[in-house]
């Protein structure tokens, strides 16, 4: 039977990768999708923004919506403290499986829980099912036209605290008009736009940094 684009991407990660170094499980990711077949990771470029936002904050608490293959949860738990912890949501359960040995393979799986449903039915429950009480950062990079409603919800479920930081993917390329709008002029939010490149292309994307103002 016919591989799927993932399950090809964990071998290349298993093939090219040493187990236990997530650095390399990036670069062989990374290489896959520059000289094989292009996946909708945040990439190299964008990461490198990433990277620079969490060592900036150094969280505690991390929120990602949308694992996919787990190159952003990878680049983000090689970079936390001891003891901080990364919830990561995934609702493609076939996505989930593949997740799950990319991240075991670069040995950060004690830093991360991948926790398989909907944004919207998991985010209500994260203060009783995890004992989160806010998070430090959020990285959103699942359905475009989710990121404004989960923000709304992560509001009204007060797991953002003054100076919480949104890291949205995509703001412009698929794009995110209506979180754009919202976070550029509501009050409660101090807003900055990373500008980059669509991973591993030439086409014009970026980072939206958004602090939460309480
Ligand atoms: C109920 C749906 C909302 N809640 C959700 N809760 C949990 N996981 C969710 C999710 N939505 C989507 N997901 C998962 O996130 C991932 C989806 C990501 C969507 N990302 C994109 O569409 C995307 C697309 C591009 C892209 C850009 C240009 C182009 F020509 C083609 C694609 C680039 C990117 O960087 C992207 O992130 C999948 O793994 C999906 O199963
Ligand atoms: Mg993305």
């Amino acid at each position: 039977t016919q591989s799927t684009r993932p399950q090809r991407l964990l071998g290349a990660v298993q093939k090219n990768a040493t187990r236990g170094d997530p650095c390399s499980v990036v670069k062989a990711i990374d290489h896959f999708c520059r000289h094989k077949e292009w996946a909708m990771n945040v990439g190299d470029e964008k990461g490198c923004i990433l990277d620079s936002v969490v060592s900036e904050i150094n969280p505690a608490t991390v929120l990602e919506l949308g694992t996919y293959c787990g190159y952003s949860t990878v680049r983000i738990a090689s970079r936390l403290p001891p003891h901080a912890k990364l919830i990561t949501l995934e609702f493609n359960p076939d996505f989930a499986v593949i997740a799950r040995q990319v991240i075991a393979w670069a040995g950060v799986e004690e830093k991360v829980q991948l926790v398989e449903g909907a944004s919207g039915d998991w985010i209500p429950k994260m203060k009783e099912q995890f004992g989160i009480k806010t998070f430090d950062l959020v990285f959103l990079d699942h359905w475009k036209d989710r990121y404004l409603p989960d923000t709304k919800l992560m509001e009204e479920c007060g797991l953002l605290r003054k100076g919480s930081v949104l890291l949205a993917d995509n703001v412009i390329c698929p794009g995110t008009p209506e979180y754009l709008e919202y976070v550029r002029n509501s009050p409660r939010y101090e807003s900055r736009y990373f500008k980059s490149h669509l991973e591993y292309t030439k086409v014009e994307d970026g980072l939206e940094k958004s602090v939460f103002l309480g």
